[in-house]
């Protein structure tokens, strides 16, 4: 039998500190993530950004927290929902870190008899750090304890037409009620260094102004190369005017470089340079986070208007619209009604 397991990012069980530090620890000494030797990762993550970083962001958490508890595990619970309600198809909902884990959300389609299960990790682009990671323990704890169960894994949708009209729909409905300067597609950001980690040709990704214009095969794995695209086929769609949209990266930790330019920066030139009106989107996620809620439609804003910027419009993920929960519902037939591969890239 076939069911799907939709696997987002996952939040710390509370605001607490404490709860904060469980889920940093588990999310910043995954390898994927913080991509350096054991050895090292542990005097990083433990050593240094442990102490000091779970007071910072449980500060950050409790101006966003919902009273239903952290907004991202409440939307990615109700996009799930939503999507029960238009499929037959059994489907389990788990976070990468934290909880409801994978190992639960695979538990619960075996219990309903399922053997064939439809990974869908809830990321637009691809990143090492996201939906590799998810791959990667799924197949993990398969080989452990499911070892009867196969996996299909939704292909990246940075550009499926399906996607990309939903994004290009929900962005436009608010440009309609908002008269900007400019609209920003703000990403969340990685190390460049994981960029030429995955580059399968070994030698196309520069992290450069032009290689991820130019076609290669790389990009199937290049999270640079599909965020731009991304921006550039729905600025298509929206027929937006060159000079009047841009794309940045968010959220850096650390020291080493990450893709560029980044948001802060982007959204204080804006500011000094003239912009008056300012519209972000950050369509890396699918759901609104910490990272939306209070970097963008708060501390962003706040960086804006400082520089001089008088309005500033911060425009939600997809969440768990209408046309989303259909768009992903469809993805999911199509995919339970034929035999072989998920029809989606
Ligand atoms: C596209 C999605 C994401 C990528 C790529 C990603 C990479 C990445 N993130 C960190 C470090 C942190 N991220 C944090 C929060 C966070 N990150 C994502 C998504 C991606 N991260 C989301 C959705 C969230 C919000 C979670 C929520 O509960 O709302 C945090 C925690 C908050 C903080 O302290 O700032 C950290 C830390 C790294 C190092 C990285 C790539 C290497
Ligand atoms: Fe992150
Ligand atoms: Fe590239």
């Amino acid at each position: 039998m076939k069911g799907v397991l939709m696997v987002n990012l996952g939040s710390p069980k509370s605001k607490e500190p404490k709860d904060v530090k469980t889920y940093l620890g588990e999310f910043l000494m995954d390898e994927r993530v913080i991509d350096v030797p054991k050895v090292l990762r542990t005097i990083l993550v433990k050593g240094i950004v442990l102490n000091t970083r779970p007071k910072k962001s449980a500060a950050a958490y409790a101006k966003i927290w919902w009273d239903e508890g952290s907004p991202l595990i409440v939307l990615s619970k109700r996009l799930k929902s939503g999507v029960d309600e238009q499929t037959s198809v059994p489907i389990a909902l788990s976070m990468r870190y934290g909880q409801p884990d994978i190992q639960s959300g695979l538990q619960e389609l075996h219990d309903k008899g399922v053997d064939e299960v439809l990974l869908i990790p809830l990321y637009p682009q691809f990143a090492m750090a996201t939906t590799e990671t998810i791959m990667v323990l799924a197949e993990e704890l398969r080989q452990k304890h499911f070892p009867n169960m196969s996996f299909t894994t939704l292909p990246p949708f940075y550009n499926h037409p399906d996607y990309t009209t939903v994004l290009a729909r929900s962005i436009g409905e608010k440009l309609d009620e908002f008269d900007y300067d400019h609209l920003l597609f703000s990403y969340h950001g990685i190390p460049e260094r994981h960029i030429r980690k995955s580059d399968i040709t070994k030698s196309h990704c520069k992290v450069d102004g032009s290689c991820c214009q130019t076609p290669s095969k790389a990009h199937q794995f290049c999270y640079r190369h599909q965020c731009f695209e991304t921006t550039r086929l729905v600025a298509k769609m929206l027929n937006l005017k060159e000079g009047t949209f841009s794309t940045s990266f968010q959220s850096r930790l650390g020291f080493d470089p990450w893709l560029k330019p980044y948001t802060d920066r982007t959204v204080e030139r804006l500011g000094i340079e003239g912009t008056k009106k300012l519209a972000v989107v950050s369509p890396a996620f699918v759901s609104d986070c910490l990272e939306t809620l209070e970097e963008i439609n708060m501390e962003a804003r706040e960086i804006f208007e400082e520089a001089g910027g008088d309005d500033f419009k911060f425009i939600p993920c997809l969440n768990d619209r209408e046309d989303w929960v259909k768009t992903l519902s469809r993805w999911i037939d199509e995919w339970a009604h034929q035999n072989k591969k998920a029809k989606v890239s």
